[in-house]
């Protein structure tokens, strides 16, 4: 699904993402661990075209995402809640991006009724606009849109950030039950009990390298644990 090769990304001549090669399969749910700014959003940038890199380059299905625009037909995103239109109701913005799916309003509302217990009775029919929610209601609001857009690839920086210990299990179960549908989804978290819960592939990032690449197994957590209790700066 995604082709990362020799991809550099420079800022004030400080280098903050430096993959040589890296293959992201279809279908895998892969988590991105990494202290704080360690280049997780950076890389999710450049993913989405939002930033270009110094040099290397990002193929999604082979094409390079800086040339080719097909990957906005299958990609899907919520990395910060400047993706969300803050003048609009949930119900006005759920509209807005299923018409550009070409969902009528009633499918739309049927999509959205597995995510009642999500939304915990706070997000429809509330009469705010976005920008009056909490950081967490934002959050999930941002995430329903991405999976309403019925996506191939998935791209979520931070998703259980804000969000209460409840919403945080019952979004963690969302995102397993979606691994059974073939998505590729890639996930930024601190949680490392989330992320491993959910992830059957874990990436290890500090100072924009890639330091461990490793397939989710019973050891995974204990191993992330000892790594990030053992750091010195
Ligand atoms: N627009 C920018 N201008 C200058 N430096 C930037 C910019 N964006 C990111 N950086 C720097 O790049 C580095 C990587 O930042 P990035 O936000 O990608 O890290 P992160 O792993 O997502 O961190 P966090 O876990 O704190 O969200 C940091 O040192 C950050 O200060």
């Amino acid at each position: 699904m995604l082709e990362i090769k020799e991809l550099k990304k420079e800022y004030a001549g400080t280098t903050v993402v430096d993959i040589d090669h890296l293959i992201i399969n279809a279908g895998e749910t892969v988590g991105i661990v990494g202290n704080n700014g360690a280049g997780k959003t950076t890389l999710f940038r450049m993913l989405l075209d939002l930033i270009r890199p110094l040099s290397g380059e990002i193929l999604s299905k082979g094409k390079n995402v800086a040339q080719d625009e097909q990957w906005k037909n299958y990609t899907a995103s919520f990395l910060d809640e400047g993706f969300l239109i803050n003048y609009l109701t949930p119900e006005e913005y759920f509209l807005f991006i299923g018409s550009l799916q070409q969902y009528s309003p009633s499918e739309v509302m049927n999509y959205l009724i597995p995510y009642t217990e999500l939304f915990n009775g706070e997000i429809m029919n509330s009469g705010k606009y976005i920008r009056d929610f909490s950081m967490g209601n934002q959050n999930k609001i941002g995430i329903v849109a991405a999976l309403l857009q019925n996506p191939e690839l998935l791209i979520l920086d931070e998703p259980f950030a804000n969000l209460d210990p409840t919403t945080q299990i019952r979004l963690k179960d969302h995102l397993k039950t979606l691994k059974t549908k073939q998505l590729t989804t890639l996930i930024s978290s601190h949680d490392l009990n989330h992320v491993t819960d959910v992830c059957e592939r874990i990436i290890l990032f500090e100072k924009g390298k890639i330091i461990k690449d490793m397939y989710t197994n019973e050891n995974t957590l204990k191993e992330l644990e000892a790594y990030f209790s053992l750091k010195t700066f």
